[in-house]
């Protein structure tokens, strides 16, 4: 039986959509739309890119104040890790782990403000989206803390990964949280579930 992906630990956060990406076989092979502006996601793309990773790779975990961002396995098995570090957020220092895997290519749609990194355990494919190109967000809302952050909550089970410079580089939560100052994520938000 074919593993399924799956959240394995933690809860979904606020704003955060699962996919199932429904993938249409036939003799020739298969069809499967990966977006639809219609889903009602979080998310309006202006940048696609194709990402390739080998065994023991861990990328980021990254914070972006402004963008919103779309995850999907093509190929391999990978764990994606969130954290929501946005003030006010009903679900402020909530962590979601999940598990993918290539074979069912289900889509994590994510909003502005979550802290997020993945893991590959083998030879890995995925494509993923943003709200804001990379060219106007890479210098000024390129955030990050350490994937093994004593203060990051997500319960990880790799020791070491490999990883780049820079994130070798990266702060703790609660360091990261003190750059983040006067950081109002819903102000003029008029969702009834942020009136408390
Ligand atoms: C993000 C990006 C990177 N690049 C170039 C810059 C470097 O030469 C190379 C790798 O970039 P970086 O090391 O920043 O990529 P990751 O550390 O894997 O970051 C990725 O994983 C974490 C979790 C993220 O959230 C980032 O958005 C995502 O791109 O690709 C581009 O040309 N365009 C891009 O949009």
């Amino acid at each position: 039986m074919s593993s399924c992906s799956k959240l394995i630990a933690g809860k979904l956060i606020y704003e955060v959509s699962e996919v199932c990406i429904d993938e249409k076989t036939d003799s020739r092979g298969s069809f499967s739309e990966v977006f639809q502006n219609h889903w009602d996601s979080c998310l309006d793309p202006v940048q696609w890119s194709v990402v390739k990773s080998v065994p023991g790779v861990f990328r980021g975990m990254h914070l972006h104040k402004r963008h919103d961002e779309y995850f999907s396995l093509l190929s391999g098995h990978c764990l994606v890790g969130l954290m929501d570090l946005r003030p006010g957020s009903p679900t402020e220092g909530v962590y979601s782990l999940y598990e993918l895997y290539g074979a069912d290519m289900k889509a994590l749609i994510f909003p502005k403000g979550l802290l997020h990194g993945w893991y590959f355990f083998e030879d890995s494919m995925h494509i993923q989206a943003v709200s804001e190109s990379y060219v106007d967000y890479g210098k000024d809302d390129n955030w990050g803390c350490r994937w093994d952050a004593p203060d990051l909550e997500i319960p990880w089970p790799m020791d070491s990964v490999h990883m780049s410079s820079r994130a070798e580089g990266f702060p703790t939560v609660s360091e990261l949280k003190s750059m983040l100052q006067d950081w109002e994520p819903f102000k003029d938000q008029k969702d009834p579930i942020l009136q408390g």
